[in-house]
This record gives structure tokens, C-alpha cells and sequence, in this order.
């Protein structure tokens, strides 16, 4: 590798900061934020002047938090925990008591990071880990209390969870709320699939092979199928997951992301204003179809009775928080197509839905077949397409499937794989994802982080499905056996392209 490569680009260091954690008593603190800052922390890359200050509506003691969050490295890294590392973690933690619905309390948070700051921590990131419901008031009244404020090169960040708004009006309301108290610049819209290191592959995978550019369009290009299908099914969450549905808990947030990655056009250069712009404008793309339109590219699926493995799955409509007469998609599939040159007519096929057959996140490309004349008369054993499949997870790597000739005096054809595999290249410790965004956001790089133009197009495309779904009530909501793969209306969508989707098990 040339050693001059990058060269030029400045070290990034994450700058002390106290990590201002809304939610600490939460899910997501136990089992993915503080887990990931204990992994940075093991890796070197916590910065010497760091602190944690967990916020909650109530008074928590912090040795109590400690001792809760101590437990909970223990179950969530998956490994053993150093014990020296988790209590210098956990040391540098303080609690404090701040409710939006009492604006006072947020003066009791103003001096106890003034008391950090006369210690030297110059530098705040507000991580809010609460339900969307709290993103607004939270960020208001930190703004009220003058805490968003940036002076002196003292740094303040906004990191905000996922989801983003429920449509685009309220994604659109919440950015301009944020946007009146603070530049886009402090604002860290969290999506933990750019946290995953396959997902940032795509940009390396097309932009550092010369290979792939020529043939990245629609002169060779056939379609592209991406896939988050998942075994779980919902009922740990289904109070939120029946008001939510499959479209808008995956579809405009981590498909378009792999989507967006996919189809953009080459950035100008590694950074967050250009590849955020063009990751924007291909979102921006996605052809605005009619109601009627919304209705013949999309299908709607909800699980019933059925066994994932060996694990009994009840039928949807009966578990525990779901309406009886539920019409909320545990499934939702999709055909995209995006209005520019490089990919006029080659349909975007996309399938998310819980209770399926296996595992499976993956975007395949599938390039157009050969002019096969000459093979006309040939042993075809079995015959690949051509796909080039970038697995996110299980199995993380990338394949190449293609045709080759069978060994012997005749000619004869069978399909065959080229993979990577991580794995066998890399050694890399088990980590939660998050690890890469949150060091992203101590050192300033928002590359890896939604911009409010990227949300906004992600909604407006998906917002003539959630209409049409929305007046076709219970109408079309196709019912598919938990642990197989999906509803048969879904292979229809494809079939009638004469397609089809690549199966969910080997
Ligand atoms: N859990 C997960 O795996 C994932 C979660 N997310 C997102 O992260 C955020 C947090 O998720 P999760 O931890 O599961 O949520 P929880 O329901 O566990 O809530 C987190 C904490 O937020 C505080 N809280 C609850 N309601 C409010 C409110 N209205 N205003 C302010 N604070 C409130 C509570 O702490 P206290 O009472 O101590 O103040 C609670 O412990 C959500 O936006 C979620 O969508 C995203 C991806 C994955
Ligand atoms: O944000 C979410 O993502 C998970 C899937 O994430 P993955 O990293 O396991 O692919 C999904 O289960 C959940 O419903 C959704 O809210």
C-alpha cells in the first residue's frame, strides 16, 4: 500500500469532554453506551479528561448507578470485563437530578458542569438516551439554561437517538426545533448502522477499488436487493412496535442508509459536507410514486403462529400491548426506483420484517446476464448470477458469485463463490457498534451521523407508503408463518419484474 496515502490527513483525537448521559438508567445506556465507552476505554481511546455525568428525573444515588451499570458490563461486553478498566470507567461518574418539567433542576445541572469545567472539563457532549418524546424539552431546556452555547472553542454536542420523527412533518419540526437552539453542526442524529463496520465498508468497497465504478450503473447493473430480515419477534417492545410498524422502525433510517451508500455518487472528498451532500441528493432521488402507485410497489406482511428455529412464535394480533385487530406491517417489502442517470430503470427491492426465517442484513448487487448464445447448448450444473453480496451481518464480508467452467473434456457450467470474510483477515474484538460514533463525536466528525436534509429526504420517500398503508387500513396486510420466509405477495413483487429474491438460508 502506498505509503503516501492519507498522509495529509491530520490524526483525529477525541478531546476531553464530560459525557452528559440523559436516559443512564435506561436500556440503551446499560446495554450499548456504557458498554461501548468501556470498550474505548480498553482500546486507549478514551481521552484523558473525560467524565461521565448521568442525568435522571429522580434522585438515583451514584454508587447505585455504578454498581447497576457495573452489572450491566458484565452481562453486555462479550468478553470478560477488566475490572480495573470498568472502575475507571465508572469512577469518573456523578449523577445529578434534571427534569425538563422542572426547570429549576436544570440550574442544579448548570453548576455541577461549572464545578467540571473550574476542574478542567472544557467540553460537553449531551447524549439524550430517552424516548423521542423528551428529545425537544430536553434540548430546550438546555438551551434555556444556556448549555448549548459554544464560546472559546469549548465544544457542545447534541447527540440525538433514533427515531427521528414518526413522518416528515415531525422529523421536520423536531430539526427546526433543534435548529433554532442549535448550528447543524453540534447536532449528532445517532443511526447505529453507520456504526457497523460493514456498513462504512460499502464507502471503501466502491470508492477505493477502481474497479467497481465503471460498472456501477445501469449499463450493468440488473437491480439491487437489500435485506434486514430478523428472527426476533417483537414482544419485548410491542407497545412501541404496534404504533410504529416495520416501514417506519427500519425503512427510512437503516435501509436508505445502506441504500444511500449504495447508490450516491462518489463524494468529492472524505468528508462529513460532501459524502452527507451526496448521500442527501440520492436519498432526494427516490422517485415520489401516487397512492396507487405506493400500493403496487409495496407489500405488507404481519406474523402469524409459527416456529423460528425451535422457537415457538405466537400469531402477532395476540401478543401482550397489540391491538386485536392490528394492521401494524411486522414485515415490509419495497420497489424503489431513483430519478437520476446512473440508475434509471434498475429497481431498489427492499424487505425488512421480524420473525423470519433467519438472520440475514445484506445488500446484493445483481449485475445483468452475459449474451449467452454461445453457452446455448452447454451442461449448466447449477448457474450463478452475478451478485456481488456485501453481508453486514451474519458472515460479515463481501462475495462475488460468477460461472465456471467444471474441470474436464467437455465443456460444462457451474456456479461458484469468491468470499471475503472478515474474519479471516482481521482480529476484532466484539464490540456494540456504537464505539466508532461516539469517538466520532468526541473528536468533531459527523461523517458517520444523519444531517437534517438526509432525514427529511428518507421520510418524504417513504411518506406515500405510510399515506396509502394508512387509507388501506387492514386491506392488503398479507399474513406469512413466523420462520418463514415472509408473505407470498412479497415474491410476487419480484416475480412479476421476473425476478426474484436471493432465499434467506443458504
Ligand atoms: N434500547 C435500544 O436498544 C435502542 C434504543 N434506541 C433509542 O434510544 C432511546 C432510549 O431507549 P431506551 O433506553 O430503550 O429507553 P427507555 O425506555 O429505557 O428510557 C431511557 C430512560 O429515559 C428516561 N426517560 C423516560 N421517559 C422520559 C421522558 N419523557 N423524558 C426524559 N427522560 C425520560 C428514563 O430515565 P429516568 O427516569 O431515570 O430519567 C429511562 O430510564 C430511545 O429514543 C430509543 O428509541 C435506539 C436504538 C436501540
Ligand atoms: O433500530 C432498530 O434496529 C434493530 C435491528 O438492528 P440490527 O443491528 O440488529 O440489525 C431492530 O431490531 C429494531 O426493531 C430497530 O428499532
Amino acid at each position: 500500500m502506498n505509503a503516501a496515502i492519507g498522509a495529509n490527513r491530520p490524526p483525529r483525537v477525541a478531546e476531553g469532554c464530560g459525557f452528559v448521559l440523559f436516559g443512564v438508567t435506561g436500556d440503551l445506556a446499560h446495554r450499548l453506551v456504557v458498554p461501548a465507552l468501556y470498550n474505548l476505554a480498553e482500546a486507549g481511546l478514551l481521552p484523558k479528561d473525560f467524565c461521565i455525568v448521568g442525568v435522571t428525573r429522580s434522585d438515583v444515588p451514584a454508587d447505585k448507578l455504578r454498581e447497576d451499570l457495573n452489572t450491566s458490563l458484565a452481562k453486555f461486553i462479550k468478553r470478560p470485563v477488566d475490572p480495573e478498566i470498568a472502575k475507571s470507567v465508572l469512577a469518573c461518574l456523578s449523577t445529578v437530578r434534571a427534569d425538563p418539567s422542572d426547570p429549576a433542576s436544570f440550574d442544579v445541572l448548570k453548576k455541577h458542569l461549572g464545578e467540571l469545567e473550574t476542574r478542567g472539563v472544557a467540553n460537553f457532549i449531551f447524549y439524550l438516551a430517552v424516548p423521542p418524546s423528551g428529545f425537544a424539552p430536553i434540548s430546550q431546556s438546555l438551551a434555556n439554561a444556556g448549555l448549548l452555547k459554544e464560546q472559546q472553542g469549548r465544544w457542545r454536542r447534541l447527540v440525538i437517538e433514533k427515531p427521528f420523527g414518526t413522518d416528515l412533518a415531525s422529523a421536520r419540526a423536531l430539526n427546526q426545533q433543534l435548529l433554532a437552539l442549535v448550528d447543524e453542526h453540534q447536532i449528532y442524529r445517532i443511526d447505529h448502522y453507520l456504526g457497523k463496520e460493514t456498513v462504512q465498508n460499502i464507502l471503501v468497497l466502491r470508492f477505493a477499488n477502481g474497479m467497481f465504478e465503471p460498472i456501477w450503473n445501469r449499463n450493468h447493473i440488473d437491480h439491487v436487493q437489500i435485506t434486514v430480515s430478523e428472527t426476533l419477534d417483537v414482544a419485548h417492545r410491542s407497545s412501541f412496535y404496534d404504533a410504529t410498524g416495520a416501514l417506519r422502525d427500519m425503512v427510512p433510517n437503516h435501509l436508505f442508509q445502506l441504500l444511500s451508500l449504495v447508490a450516491m455518487e462518489p463524494p468529492a472528498r472524505f468528508d462529513a459536507h460532501a459524502v452527507r451532500s451526496e448521500k442527501g441528493e440520492v436519498l432526494a432521488a427516490i422517485q415520489q410514486v401516487s397512492h396507487v402507485e405506493a400500493l403496487e410497489n409495496s407489500v405488507r406482511g404481519q406474523y402469524t403462529t409459527g416456529k423460528v428455529s425451535d422457537r415457538q412464535v405466537d400469531d402477532y394480533r395476540t401478543t401482550d400491548g397489540v391491538a386485536k385487530n392490528s394492521a401494524t406491517e411486522t414485515y415490509a417489502a419495497l420497489k424503489l426506483s431513483i430519478d437520476n442517470w446512473r440508475w434509471a430503470g434498475v429497481p431498489f427491492y427492499l424487505r425488512t420484517g421480524k420473525a423470519l426465517r433467519a438472520k440475514r442484513t445484506e445488500v446484493a448487487i445483481r449485475f445483468k446476464r452475459a449474451p449467452f448464445s454461445m453457452f446455448r447448448d452447454t451442461a449448466i450444473d447449477h448457474f450463478a448470477q452475478n451478485d456481488l453480496v456485501i453481508s453486514i451481518e451474519p458472515n460479515e464480508g463481501v462475495t462475488l458469485q460468477f460461472n465456471t467452467k467444471v474441470p474436464g473434456p467437455e465443456i460444462a457450467i457451474n456456479g461458484v463463490e469468491m468470499k471475503f470474510r472478515y474474519e479471516d483477515y482481521f482480529k476484532v474484538a466484539p464490540s456494540t457498534g456504537y464505539e466508532t460514533l461516539l469517538y466520532d463525536c468526541m473528536t468533531g466528525d459527523n461523517i458517520l451521523f444523519q444531517r437534517a436534509d438526509g432525514i427529511e429526504a428518507g421520510w418524504a420517500a417513504v411518506e406515500p407508503f405510510i399515506e396509502a398503508w394508512k387509507s388501506a387500513g387492514q386491506d392488503g396486510v398479507q399474513g406469512y408463518a413466523a420462520g418463514s420466509d415472509g408473505p407470498a405477495a412479497a415474491d410476487e413483487l419480484l416475480e412479476r419484474d421476473g425476478r426474484a429474491w436471493r432465499r434467506l438460508t443458504p
